[in-house]
């Protein structure tokens, strides 16, 4: 936990990502990512020079088999308070849109729920478990997909909301995560999704963790890559 800490420290500091006052709502999925980013959060609000209230909410998209009763007393337990939105998002995107790329359409519509049920109860910040190995997978799908060199930003301001979603995992590999699920035994929630794991997301992630095995330091130029805006060097037409 001590480098998970370190890693959300340094990635706070670096983008300011959080305020005096802050109302921090972690989008928990229940997934290994979230629940360890709640679960540091949760130890980083005591020597955090910010002060800032934490809660946690989970958009249930419907699926039948969801269960977030160790959710529930997980939180219970770390004292967090937890809001469950119910929605029929898995109704809609497979049963009656039977959408070929599911993941979009879902991902929309549990921002709008995640976003909506924030500002009913005050909150003013949502933050995510993305990690550094999502942020280089993310690099790779925007390349090989769209096209374009892109990948989310650290800090997004959503002025339609006034909402910020803030991400303090950033400078964290995946790796580091497993570990500390299981070095902490945090009760992870299986995935209810059923495309879990076979989506190009999980393509560019293969393609992340081949590379780091193949060449020295990966993760490391990547992030370099990615903070290092006076050496980008493309093909721009004068
Ligand atoms: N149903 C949900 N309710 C609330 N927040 C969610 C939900 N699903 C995902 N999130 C948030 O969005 C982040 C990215 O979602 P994604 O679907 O890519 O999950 P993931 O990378 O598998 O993460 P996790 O291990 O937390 O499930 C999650 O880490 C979490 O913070």
């Amino acid at each position: 936990m001590k480098k998970i800490l370190g890693c959300i420290r340094r990635a706070c500091e670096d983008y300011n990502m959080i305020q005096d006052g802050d109302k921090i709502a972690v989008g928990f999925s229940g997934g290994k990512d979230s629940i360890t980013l709640i679960y540091a959060l949760k130890l980083y609000q005591r020597f955090s020079p910010q002060k800032f209230e934490l809660e946690a909410i989970t958009v249930d998209p419907g699926f039948k088999n969801m269960d977030l009763e160790n959710a529930k007393s997980f939180l219970k337990k770390l004292e967090i308070p937890y809001t469950i939105v119910k929605t029929q998002i898995a109704q809609i995107v497979f049963d009656e849109r039977k959408e070929s790329n599911p993941c979009s359409l879902c991902s929309r519509m549990r921002r709008g729920a995640m976003h909506d049920m924030a500002k009913e109860r005050g909150i003013n910040k949502i933050a995510l478990g993305h990690h550094l190995d999502d942020g280089i997978s993310t690099l790779f799908l925007s390349m090989f997909y769209e096209g374009r060199i892109n990948t989310f930003k650290p800090v997004t301001y959503l002025d339609r909301k006034d909402i910020t979603t803030i991400r303090p995992m950033i400078y964290i590999p995946e790796s580091t995560i497993i570990t500390a699920v299981k070095k902490h035994n945090l009760p992870v929630l299986k995935s209810p999704c059923p495309v879990d794991k076979r989506t190009k997301r999980e393509f560019a992630n293969e393609i992340v963790k081949d590379f780091s095995h193949k060449i020295p330091d990966f993760r490391k130029r990547m992030l370099s890559c990615l903070q290092n805006k006076e050496q980008v060097q493309l093909w721009f037409k004068p």
